[in-house]
């Protein structure tokens, strides 16, 4: 399992010492949401803040780009500092380029899929990716109620992992606390990222460990260990 804290809920005025409190609070990967003000109607940072925040810690930077034109940002985001590139399938036709060169820039690579798309979209392009991110709200602002309805989009994803050749991880985003944590584990995420239940709290290691318990409490840690299961390589700091 995997947490991910949101930047988006951090507080911007201090971001070294949000950085900081990350990495004392025991989650795996910080999430990047970076938003164009054109695929989602909000902005929020671009690769020079990413650059400034990569010498303050070796965790893994996980950049969800939530931008019409990733093209022109994926080499600035890798020498920014990613790890990994996430873009959207809504993307169409550029889909299999953009996953390509992420992977030529030498990182890993993530696809996701918005609410109201179709998760067949994506089955195509699970030879390419390290992680499939499911968006759990309409992505541009934190702070939304989770969409029940995007359940059985995870339990699809999840058949497809155990039933398939393709290994990846199942990433979900988007109003995730305690309680839709678990029901997302339950269908079969295992990358849990969260801004408000975890950047929002005051005690970010305490909320760290509350969504670590809630998950391993909806799937015992033999299930989630099987090297069938639901498992991949798992990475999660700088080599
Ligand atoms: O990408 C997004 C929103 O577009 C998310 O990463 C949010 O940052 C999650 O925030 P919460 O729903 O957890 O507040």
């Amino acid at each position: 399992m995997i947490i991910a804290p949101s930047l988006l809920a951090a507080n911007y005025g201090r971001l070294a010492s949000e950085v900081a409190r990350h990495k004392a609070s025991g989650a795996e990967w910080l999430h990047l949401d970076i938003m164009d003000g054109h695929f989602v109607p909000n902005l929020s940072f671009g690769p020079g803040i990413v650059k400034t925040l990569r010498p303050l810690t070796r965790t893994f930077f996980d950049v969800h780009l939530m931008c019409s034109k990733p093209e022109v940002l994926l080499p600035l985001f890798a020498d920014a500092g990613a790890d990994q590139i996430t873009v959207h399938v809504e993307l169409g036709e550029r889909v299999a380029h953009l996953l390509w060169k992420i992977r030529s820039l030498g990182l890993k690579v993530g696809l996701a899929v918005n609410p109201p798309t179709q998760l067949a979209t994506v089955r195509p392009y699970l030879p390419q990716i390290d992680t499939l991110l499911i968006m759990t709200v309409n992505p541009g602002f934190g702070g939304q109620e989770f969409i029940e309805e995007c359940l059985p989009k995870i339990q699809q994803a999840h058949t497809w992992r155990t039933s398939g050749p393709h290994r990846f991880h199942i990433e979900v985003d988007g109003g995730i606390n305690e309680r839709t944590a678990r029901e997302c584990a339950r269908a079969g995420a295992d990358v849990f990222v969260a801004g408000t239940a975890l950047f929002g709290k005051p005690n970010l290691k305490a909320a760290v460990a509350r969504l670590r318990r809630a998950v391993e409490q909806a799937i015992p840690p033999s299930e989630s260990d099987t090297p069938a299961g639901r498992k991949p390589s798992r990475i999660t700091s700088r080599q």
